[in-house]
């Protein structure tokens, strides 16, 4: 299966709000023909309506690919809408947080080809990563597919297990809601030393903007990079000795909000 098996056979998704709307329009960037897209939402957005993709509309009869992307806790309800497509011809892709394989496979068919991805909103811009495992019924080439579908949004990476991803979800699912979280506390903190809000915000986002292109693109990894911007007693040490407290800083804050994530993506397993 190829790019062009899925423009031909056509991709259908099963809900398409903001990460299914990140995912298509990055889709269709690349050059999958709108009229290859079936797209199944009860309020499709105005965004949507004007991509000239079919929506509602009846579904192609053995379609390559099948985007699950509605809330773990609407997956009962909305699922059985795509059963047909568990004839195992269609490879179906879930992006929703908790929700198992073995949920798919359940209401799919056990013969039914699943991968399990956990994707991120800076696909929106084609600066994701999403993370995929399958069950065993997906193909290399049909894994291939899923990846390469997954790149046009961002990087990949796959997972030994499907066990990992409840910590993917915490870390990289959750995990540009903590930076935009930075963002704004940045920008807050800024004005508190009286600083007008729009130059604090503006100087919050290239700064988180910057600094994560440089970890991305640097040879030195993220410690190194610290360590240069940290002149002995100057400024950013008088910070980081508040930040990397072990008892109150950064560690041991993220440590925890990232384990509240993962335990709520293993309840969510659950709908
Ligand atoms: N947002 C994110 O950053 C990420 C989200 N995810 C996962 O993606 C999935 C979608 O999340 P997100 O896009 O944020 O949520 P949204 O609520 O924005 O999107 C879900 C969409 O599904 C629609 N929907 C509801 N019921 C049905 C149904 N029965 N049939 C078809 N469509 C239906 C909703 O319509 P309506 O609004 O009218 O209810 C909505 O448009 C979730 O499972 C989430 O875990 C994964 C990674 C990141
Ligand atoms: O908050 C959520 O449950 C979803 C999954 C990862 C990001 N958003």
């Amino acid at each position: 299966m190829n790019m062009n098996d899925v423009a031909a056979r056509g991709l259908v998704m099963l809900g398409c709000g903001k990460m299914g709307s990140a995912m298509l329009s990055g889709w269709l960037r690349s050059g999958l023909p709108p009229s290859s897209v079936y797209v199944i939402d009860p309020y499709p957005s105005d965004w949507l309506k004007t991509q000239g993709v079919h929506i509602g509309a009846d579904l192609p009869e053995h379609p390559a690919v099948a985007v699950i992307a509605v809330k773990p806790q609407m997956m009962a309800e909305a699922l059985p809408d795509v059963d047909a497509l568990g004839d195992g011809e269609t490879l179906v892709i879930s992006v929703a947080a908790g929700t198992p394989i073995a949920t798919f496979e359940n209401v799919l068919g056990s013969k039914t080809p699943i991968v399990r991805a956990m994707p991120n909103t800076p696909a929106a811009i084609g600066r994701g990563i999403t993370a995929l495992v399958g069950n065993g019924n997906v193909s290399a080439g049909a894994m291939d597919m899923a990846e390469a579908l997954l790149l046009s949004i961002g990087q990949c990476v796959r997972l030994e297990s499907e066990d990992q991803m409840d910590a993917v979800t915490a870390v990289s699912g959750s995990g540009p809601a903590y930076v935009f979280h930075l963002i704004e506390t940045l920008a807050a903190a800024g004005e508190a030393e009286g600083l007008p809000p729009a130059l604090a915000m503006d100087l919050a986002k290239a700064t988180v903007g910057g600094a994560g292109e440089l970890a991305e693109t640097a040879d030195d990894d993220p410690t190194q990079l610290r360590i240069n911007v940290t002149s002995p007693n100057g400024t950013t040490q008088a910070a980081l000795d508040v930040l990397m407290d072990t008892e109150t800083g950064f560690p041991r804050l993220l440590q925890r909000a990232v384990a509240a994530a993962a335990a709520r993506s293993r309840e969510l397993a659950n709908g």
